[in-house]
This record gives structure tokens, sequence and C-alpha cells, in this order.
């Protein structure tokens, strides 16, 4: 028992919680309270508005029975039709208001959004699909738009004509309304409960819709992949699955829906009945004054029905921004690194380039049982080549990625200069390096702007001097567009060998202490292969530089050769000396290696 009270506490202000925090959302629309809260000055002058015609109506129908002037009548109509233009013209700027505020608010929510996501850490983004994340940001912020543009009106207005129509109700007819008021819990009650169950629905449909979401863009990610698989097959059949599940359950919750509604218009017209039948015997025995009364009162009626049902609808669509908000503002929550314009770096933070590593220890945060390097000391002096060697996962990327503090050391330290790394911003440290990867990512625009990430801002003659060190021009000047010609998605439309070396254009733009290159030739011919070492060379020329590599011959060159086995460093020195060390991991590899 005291556990179950317990926990409800928890949940209780959980929910607190949540509400709270949604409102944590008021900060984006606070710099456009004017207008604001002239939407909401509009919203309750047309609310107020409606509530006045079905009274004129019936005095509009009372008028016609009595004897009174036709020009008291026209009064009558002229009043009405100018509260009919007034409530229009009010509910034009309304939605002008109200769409320019959602528009703002959205835009910045938006900018902070992104902004904040793309600060996040690496280990944010370890455990979550890309595909999943996007799809559920743009459906977050799509009914973040609607509530603001709608719901939030739909609510207060619903709100007003409740409560003003049943104050006018009350006024007209005490009997009547009690009558009618009989009639209201049974369809506030089913409605509750049939709102909870097509919550659950709509909320799992989502889900479904997001999972395959993720399938639509991983495949069209990887077409090349699904292509060469022949999977596209398969692919149909699991995308099939999701979106059947998704149909299913929004089928299913359409069953529900379906009967919510039938019922709700079986009140509300059995409602209308009761209640002019009602009425018509009042009138009969003089308990109310006349037709038209009756019919003000049915109108105001028809509002309260209208207005309950809206407002049954509206409350589903607040709880699931609710829900679309706290998962936004998830993402909000988690700390992201602290960053700055990385464009001018303090003189303290310039590096020479002595790099070193004392007994670091790590483990990737999503495998934190993995123990992935192991008391790990080594050196690299400012501006020689240090190669990194060993066996498939002995811990090479990952070096990398702690130098480029993707992750911090579980031990141990990693410093530049003498100086602990942590001392160091963030991007500071990763605007003086540089890495070139086996696997080069191309933005899908023009190879201009591919070269130019490396130096956003660089000027033409700075990108074909980039070009040129890279061996790249050559081939550049070769297409038709020059460095205008579009790569296609992620670089298709270039080959392996020309997108390395716009990478490479791109590093030698950067200008970097520090360059890193990751297995960066070992997909390549021997001519294109040839071309890119070239351009490695130069780039390599006084700076840092770390190479991974698995082919040795690639290293031969290297000033110091680091070899890694299973996390430890197991080996140190030049290609001869290694070579010397009988039984070595180096020496058993270049056997290898040159048997091949
Ligand atoms: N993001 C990650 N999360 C969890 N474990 C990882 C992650 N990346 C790599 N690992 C694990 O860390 C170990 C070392 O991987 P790493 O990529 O550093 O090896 P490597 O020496 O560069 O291998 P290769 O030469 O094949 O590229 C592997 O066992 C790998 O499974």
């Amino acid at each position: 028992m005291k556990a179950t009270m317990e926990l409800n506490e928890v949940k209780n202000s959980q929910r607190k919680g949540t509400f709270k925090q949604t409102l944590r959302l008021y900060k984006y629309v606070k710099p456009y309270w004017i207008e604001f809260t002239i939407g909401m000055i509009l919203l309750l002058a047309s609310s107020i508005s409606s509530l006045m015609i079905p009274n004129l109506l019936g005095k509009l129908v009372d008028s016609g029975q009595k004897i009174h002037l036709v020009s008291e009548i026209n009064q009558l109509g002229f009043t009405l039709v100018a509260i009919l233009i007034g409530q229009a013209i009010c509910s034009f700027f309304r939605v002008i208001f109200f769409v320019n505020v959602t528009e703002k608010t959205l835009s910045s929510l938006r900018q902070h959004i992104y902004n904040h996501l793309i600060q996040l850490p690496m280990k944010f983004f370890l455990n979550r699909r890309v595909g999943e994340l996007n799809s559920r940001i743009s459906a977050d912020i799509s009914l973040l738009q609607e509530t603001f543009t709608t719901t939030i009106a739909e609510f207060i207005r619903n709100v007003i004509i409740l409560a003003g129509g049943f104050v006018l109700l009350i006024t007209t007819s005490a009997k009547l309304t009690l009558f009618m008021v009989l009639l209201l819990p049974v369809i506030l009650v089913v409605g509750l409960v049939f709102g909870r169950y097509i919550r659950g629905f709509s909320k799992e449909a989502q889900t479904r819709v997001a999972e395959a979401n993720t399938i639509l863009e991983e495949t069209l990610q990887g077409i090349l992949n699904v292509k060469a698989f022949a999977n596209e097959f398969f692919e149909m059949k699991r995308y099939k699955k999701k979106i059947l599940e998704a149909a299913d359950i929004g089928m299913k919750s359409g069953k529900y829906r379906g009967a919510f509604l039938s019922f709700l218009m079986l009140c509300i017209f059995g409602a209308m009945v009761a209640v002019i039948w009602r009425g018509s015997v009042l009138i009969a025995t003089g308990e109310m004054q006349s037709a038209g009364e009756l019919l003000s009162f049915v109108i105001y009626s028809a509002f309260i029905g209208g207005a309950v049902t809206e407002l049954a609808e509206v409350y589903t669509n607040l709880q699931k921004s609710i829900g679309a908000t706290e998962n936004l503002l998830e993402i909000l929550d988690e700390p992201a690194e602290q960053l700055t314009d990385s464009t001018h770096i303090p003189p303290e933070y310039l590096l020479n380039g002595l790099i070193t590593f004392g007994n670091v220890s790590f483990h990737y945060p999503s495998r934190s049982d993995v123990h992935v390097l192991k008391d790990i000391s080594f050196s690299v002096k400012a501006n020689q080549k240090v190669a990194l060697v060993g066996p498939s996962g002995a811990g090479k990327s990952t070096i990398v990625s702690l130098l480029l503090r993707f992750y911090d050391p579980a031990s141990g330290s990693i410093s530049f200069d003498g100086r602990d790394g942590k001392q160091f911003p963030y991007s500071a440290l990763r605007s003086q390096m540089a890495v070139v990867l086996q696997d080069v990512f191309l933005f899908g625009s023009s190879i201009r702007e591919n070269i130019a990430y490396g130096k956003p801002g660089a000027t033409e003659e700075e990108i074909i001097h980039a070009a040129k060190q890279a061996n790249a021009w050559e081939f550049i000047q070769h297409f038709p567009a020059g460095l205008d010609t579009l790569v296609g998605d992620r670089g298709v439309q270039l080959s392996g060998g020309q997108r390395q070396r716009i990478a490479i254009a791109r590093a030698v733009l950067k200008n970097p202490r520090i360059l890193i290159l990751d297995e960066a030739t070992s997909a390549l011919d021997s001519e294109s292969e040839k071309l890119v070492q070239e351009a490695l060379d130069k780039l390599m020329e006084g700076r840092t530089s770390i190479i991974i590599a698995h082919r040795l011959a690639t290293v031969r060159e290297a000033d110091k050769i680091v070899v890694l086995d299973d996390g430890y460093v197991v080996e140190e020195g030049t290609h001869h000396e290694l070579l010397t060390v009988d039984g070595g991991v180096y020496r058993n590899l270049s056997a290898m290696q040159f048997t091949n």
C-alpha cells in the first residue's frame, strides 16, 4: 500500500514536472508577446461575438411574430450582419497574428534544437539512429506548429463559448438548463474514457511510423548497399511490415473514434430533440416566453455541445503536444559540449604539435565492460610522423577519437605541448587538427563548397591552391563545371581517389598543426595511390602527423611506429628497429604482408 502511494507520488511529481517543463517553451514565445496578446484579444472578441448571435437570432424570430416595425426588424438584421462581418475580420487577423507568432517561435525553436543537437557529444549519437531522431524531431515540431496555430486558439475559444453559453442559457431558462445539464456528465465521462484509449493508439502509431521512417531514411542513404545486395525486396517487406503495423493501429483507433463520434452525434441530436420537446412543453404551459427564446436556447445548447466535443479533441491534441514537447526538451536537456567559434584561437591555445599519451585507458560509453585501450603511453614530437599499426580492432581509430576529444579517457591523460587536453577548449583543439579518413564524407553540393569546408570563407585562389597541392586540380579542371561540379549525394559522382584528394584539399586549406590520416590510401589503385600519396607527403610536411595504416609499406618512412595489439602498445620504434625484434608483432605482420 505504502509502495503504491509512493509510486503515485513519484508519478504525480513527474507529471507536475512535465507540465512545468512544458511551460519552458514559453521563453520562445516571449519575444513576440505583443503579437500574441493582440491575437488573444481578437480571439476573445470573435468568441464573444459568436455568443451574441443566438440571442439576436431569437429576438429576430420573435420580432417577426409580434407586431413590429419593419425598420426594427431590419435594424436587428443589420446588427447581426455587422457582428458577422466584425467576427470575420477578427478571425482573419487573429489567424494572421497567431501564424506569425508560431512561425517566429518555431523558427527559433528549430534553430535552438539544431544548434544544440550539433553540439552534443559523440556519446549521444552512439545510441541513436539518425533516421529516427530526424523523423521524431520533425514530427514533434509539426505537432507543436499545429498546437500553436490552432489548438491553443480552439481551446480558448471553446472554453469561452462553454462558459458564456452556460451563463446565457441560465438567463434564458433556468429550468431547461437544468434539464440539459443532467445530460452532460454522460458525454463527458464517455469522452474521457475514449480519449485515453485513442491517445494510447495514436502514440503507438507514431512510434511505428517513426520506425518505418528510419527504414526509409537508412535504405535511401545506403541505397548503394541495398542494390548491391539485391535486397530491394527484403527492404520492401520490412517497410511494408512497419507501415501495415502503423495502419493496423490507426484502423483500430479508427474504430474507437467512429464509435465515439457516433455516440456523440447521438447525444447531441438526442439532447437537441429532448430540449426542443421539453421547451415546447414549457412554452405551452407558459413557463417559457416565446419560440424565439427557445431558438436561442437550442442554438446555445448546440454551441455548448459543439464546444464539449471540440474540447475533447483539443484535449487529445494538447496531450500529444505535451508529449512532443517532452521529447524535444529531453534533447535540449542533454548536456552539450562547450564549444566556441573557432575562427580566432586565443594565442595561449595555439599548438606546437607535441602529443603525449600518458597511461590512457578507455572504454566506449555504450560498452563499459569492453576495455578498448589499456594503459597506453607514447609520445609524438612536434612535426614528427608517427604511424599506428596493429591488427584490426586493436584500437587505432579509437586513439584518433580520443585525440579529437570525441571522448575523454577513463584514466590517464592526453596532453598537447605538455598541457592536459582537458585544459583546451574543444574548438581550439579540433580546429588545429585535420583528419583524412579512408571513407571520405562529402556533402552533396559542389566541389568548391566541399573544399572550402576546411576553411569557411576561403577565397577562390586559396581553394585552387589547395586543390593543386592535393593533386586534385588536374581532374577538377577537366569537369565542364570545374569547381562548381556537383558531387552528388555524399560524393557518389566522384571516384574514391578523387574523393580522397578533395578531402586532402580540404585538409590543406585547414592548414592544421596536427594531421591525422586514417587508412587514407588503402582503397586506391596504384596510379591514384601515387597521386594521393604525393599529395599527402606534401601535406605532412612541417606538421605533426599521425598515420594509421594496415599496409606497412606506406609507413616505412615514419619517424616512429607504435604497434598496438588488443588495446596495448606492444612495440615502438622505427621500421628497421622493429624488424629486429625477434617474434615481434610488427615483424610478423611485415612478414605476412611480404609473403602475400
Ligand atoms: N562507437 C563504438 N562503440 C563501442 N565500441 C566501439 C566503438 N567503436 C569501436 N569500438 C570497439 O573498439 C575496439 C577498437 O576499435 P577501433 O576502431 O579503434 O579499432 P582499429 O584498430 O581502428 O580497427 P581497424 O583497423 O579495423 O579499423 C573494437 O573492438 C570495436 O569493436
